[in-house]
């Protein structure tokens, strides 16, 4: 878990110089900083523009000596591996287009969601009309379809790291938190009772993994044995359907650790009016044992059992991603 940085600690642009360097490697000359967008744990995101383009990009700086302080170096390596094997994937993730280095930082430049933010809009209108929830909904369960095919757990889904591009749609962005299953490893099963070794090792890594998540949509599975599989999202997708729907996520506490025990006991209710089918796709989403989770059982690179769902009755899941997004409007 890491605070918020300081504003004070968000990085002073780097000087701006006018020379044109070869084309081969982009520096942090070639760009001009404009305004802080983001601030991670350790690293702020500035608005920038190319000089040569004209073009706008996110750039991520993440300063050196802070890394090596924190011991990121794999949260940042895993974070570029993960850009890397979505950057191919045409929509519904920030795409990340080169990385350069001077000596005391490092640079991502990555595409700019011009409309920022999911939670600033879920908490401005109080909270989604059906249609505008099913179909956000539906990008979400399709970029978790493209991210779990190729092996990548997010870990951290929450309205504040599922960004809006210029034309609304949907851009995952944040991948500090990733897992990369190893591509021989099968899709996650419920462990096997046999005691081997690499089951030690298997423990052994769960009681080194660094706790990640946001408290209200860790799954019960990373609180109780850090255990991290695909059906982590799955969680997390239900507490955002619930949340775009009925305008706050279902586990709330004053504090983290009471936010933790409302998870760990299923602590959570419906307000009055949640519409059925949501109701039913959360409830079957929201399980304690991940293997029970709708989609867990699903073969391939498409979560058919989510797909089908009531919920989900009038989406067409091939032209989705090809539509403009219903608008979001004040729910009166
Ligand atoms: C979630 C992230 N926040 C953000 N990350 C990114 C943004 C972004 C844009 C706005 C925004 C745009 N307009 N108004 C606000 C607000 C927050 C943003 C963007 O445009 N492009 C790539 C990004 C991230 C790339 C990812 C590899 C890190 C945190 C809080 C971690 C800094």
């Amino acid at each position: 878990r890491c605070r918020r940085a300081p504003a004070a600690a968000a990085l002073s642009p780097p000087p701006v110089s006018t020379t044109i360097p070869n084309k081969s490697k982009r520096t942090a000359q070639d760009y001009i900083f404009g305004k802080v967008i983001g601030d991670g744990c350790y690293s702020t995101v500035f608005l920038a523009k190319d000089i040569h383009t004209g073009k706008e990009y996110a750039i991520k700086v993440c300063e050196k000596r802070h890394i090596i302080k924190e011991k990121k170096g794999e949260y940042i390596k895993r974070e570029k591996e993960a850009l890397n094997m979505l950057s191919n994937v045409p929509k519904g993730f920030v795409r990340l287009y080169c990385t350069f280095q001077d000596a005391e930082r490092l640079y991502f430049v990555l595409s700019y969601a011009k409309n920022g933010e999911l939670l600033p809009y879920i908490n401005k209108v109080g909270s989604f009309e059906l249609d505008v929830a099913k179909y956000y909904a539906a990008e979400l369960v399709l970029a978790l379809e493209k991210m779990h095919s190729k092996g990548i757990i997010h870990r951290d889904l929450k309205p504040e790291n599922i960004l809006l591009d210029e034309n609304m749609h949907l851009q995952i962005a944040d991948f500090g938190t990733v897992k990369i299953l190893d591509p021989e490893v099968i899709r996650t099963i419920p462990e096997a009772n046999i005691e081997d070794n690499s089951q030690s090792t298997e423990r052994e890594r769960r009681r080194n993994m660094s706790f990640v998540g946001t408290a209200q949509y860790v799954s019960p599975e990373l609180l109780r044995h850090r255990e991290d599989t695909r059906a982590s999202d799955l969680w997390a997708l239900g507490c955002i359907i619930y949340q775009m729907i009925s305008g706050l996520p279902p586990f709330r506490g004053p504090n983290e650790f009471l936010t933790f025990q409302k998870i760990l006991k299923l602590d959570y209710e419906f307000p009055e009016g949640f519409p059925a089918d949501a109701k039913d796709l959360v409830e079957k989403l929201l399980i304690l044992d991940h293997t029970k989770r709708l989609g867990v059982e699903d073969k391939g690179e498409t979560y058919e059992s989510i797909r089908k769902h009531p919920f989900f009755n009038g989406i067409d899941w091939d032209t989705v991603l090809e539509q403009s997004p219903p608008t979001i409007n004040p729910y009166l």
